[in-house]
């Protein structure tokens, strides 16, 4: 395995080499259970990725079908003000870690599955859905023996050490969940509430699924539909919250930064507003600066996905043999002292007279990865994040809980293999600012 840690080696990985996709296919609970695949070749894997790669990227994550879910974003954010309110009223602290998972899982629930956590007769609790993706994430992220010893060997050990079983039950309650929506979705029309919202992600893809002709080369089924769920779940879950976890966290420790910000938005966007909607975003330079810094210091991501070089290859003058798996570590690239000025502080300006930026053109930056691989889900992602920090500091100010004195008091430790998260929960007092 080779691990490139500078953006220049990243530049050269991501544009001259043609580098293979590496998940793992035949791993129990990846392979099996998240792609409907029982045994699969890397080949087959491969080609059935790249298919529904271009599916999703064409079909379910364009800018129009993005844009057509603006309203879930915009309510959804809506409720998470409205609950601050509550705490502002009594003075209490929120939970900011669980503020912004409960966002980004009902956002991701109802843009893909269709459900609303606010109606009755969900089939899940929502909190329980925010621990199945955290315990798959770190599933995913830990080894297993087959991992380390592919072959009998690896899958002995794993039986003697119950390896796969964990990860095999998460799967399991996620694939049931799954299977649930979809039998609702199957369910007769009439029986259906008719309601005037966009088609979700489980009705586009059985809508296509069912259009499929005999002589389709490429064909999909349910079990594929779950994995591209899996998908969708696992990717974009817990990395929205992250990013806004760590920009409030960044926020609270530079109070200087926090009330620019807030007086850049409070000015541009005028007092007494009652709502903001993402029209407002294009609006407010300053808290994009704030985000691109957010995501150099803290991708939720710290390795992109894991590639394999096809041939022989050469990256900065090292000869790297085929079928080698290259890791690229963005985390370490975002914290480079060789191409960033006090790397470790917070400094949103940095990136003012700047074309930097996190769409995978600049190697120093790649939040959401580059190249074929790049995150389908980045411009879903990016109106999130930008909508909910917008909303939390037009509306409140924030202070610090009892007991601590100054911002820096917050502890930036970080937890997590896969992602990498706040590991104690962010808690901040919120005012209301009128
Ligand atoms: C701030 C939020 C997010 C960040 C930082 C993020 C970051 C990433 C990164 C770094 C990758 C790997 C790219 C590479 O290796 O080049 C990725 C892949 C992926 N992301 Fe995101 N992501 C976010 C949100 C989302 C959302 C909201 C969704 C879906 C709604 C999503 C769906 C996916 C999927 C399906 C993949 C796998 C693509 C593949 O296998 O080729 N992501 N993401």
């Amino acid at each position: 395995m080779v691990v490139i840690s500078s953006s220049e080696a990243a530049g050269e990985v991501l544009k001259t080499h043609d580098l293979g996709c590496c998940n793992r296919p035949n791993t129990v609970g990846t392979g099996k259970l998240s792609y409907g695949f029982k045994d699969i070749s890397f080949a087959q894997y491969g080609e059935y990725w790249r298919e529904m790669r271009k599916l999703a990227v064409i079909e379910l994550f364009s800018l129009k079908k993005v844009q057509s879910f603006k309203s879930i974003r915009e309510e959804e954010v809506g409720f998470m003000v409205k609950k601050v309110s509550e705490s502002a009223l009594n003075q209490s602290p929120v939970d900011l870690s669980k503020t912004f998972f409960s966002l980004t899982a009902s956002i991701i629930c109802r843009v893909a599955l269709g459900q609303n956590f606010n109606e009755s007769g969900f089939v899940i609790e929502q909190e329980r859905i925010e621990e199945l993706v955290s315990e798959a994430l770190l599933a995913l992220g830990s080894f297993t023996c087959s991992d380390l010893f592919p072959g009998g060997l690896g899958r002995f050990l794993d039986w003697l050490f119950g390896g796969h079983k964990r990860i095999n039950k998460v799967f399991e309650e996620l694939d049931a969940f799954y299977q649930h929506v979809i039998d609702d979705h199957l369910k007769p029309k009439v029986a259906k509430k008719v309601v005037d919202s966009p088609a979700d992600i489980v009705a586009l893809l059985l809508d296509m699924m069912d259009k499929q002709g005999t002589k389709d080369y490429f064909k999909f089924n349910i079990d594929n539909i779950k994995g591209v769920l899996m998908d969708i779940f696992l990717a974009g879950v817990d990395t929205g919250a992250i990013a806004m976890i760590w920009a409030m966290t960044e926020l609270a420790r530079n109070p200087r930064v926090m009330k620019k910000a807030q007086e850049e938005i409070r000015t541009t966007l005028g007092l007494k507003r009652e709502r903001i909607t993402e029209e407002d975003i294009d609006k407010v330079d300053y808290l994009k600066l704030i985000i691109k810094e957010t995501f150099r210091l803290h991708p939720p991501l710290p390795f992109l996905l894991p590639r394999e070089t096809m041939s022989h290859v050469k990256i900065q003058g090292y000869d790297i043999p085929p079928k080698t798996q290259i890791q690229l570590n963005v985390w370490t690239i975002g914290r480079d002292p060789e191409r960033w000025t006090d790397p470790e502080d917070f400094i949103p300006e940095r990136f003012a007279n700047s074309s930097v930026d996190f769409r995978g053109q600049h190697f120093e930056l790649l939040p959401f990865g580059s190249g074929r691989r790049i995150c389908p889900g980045m411009p879903m992602a990016i109106g999130t994040v930008e909508l909910g920090l917008l909303n939390l500091l037009y509306f409140f100010d924030w202070r610090l809980p009892q007991g601590m004195i100054k911002g820096e008091d917050i502890d930036i430790e970080e937890a997590g293999n896969l992602t990498i998260v706040k590991k104690q929960p962010l808690q901040l007092v919120p005012v209301q600012y009128h």
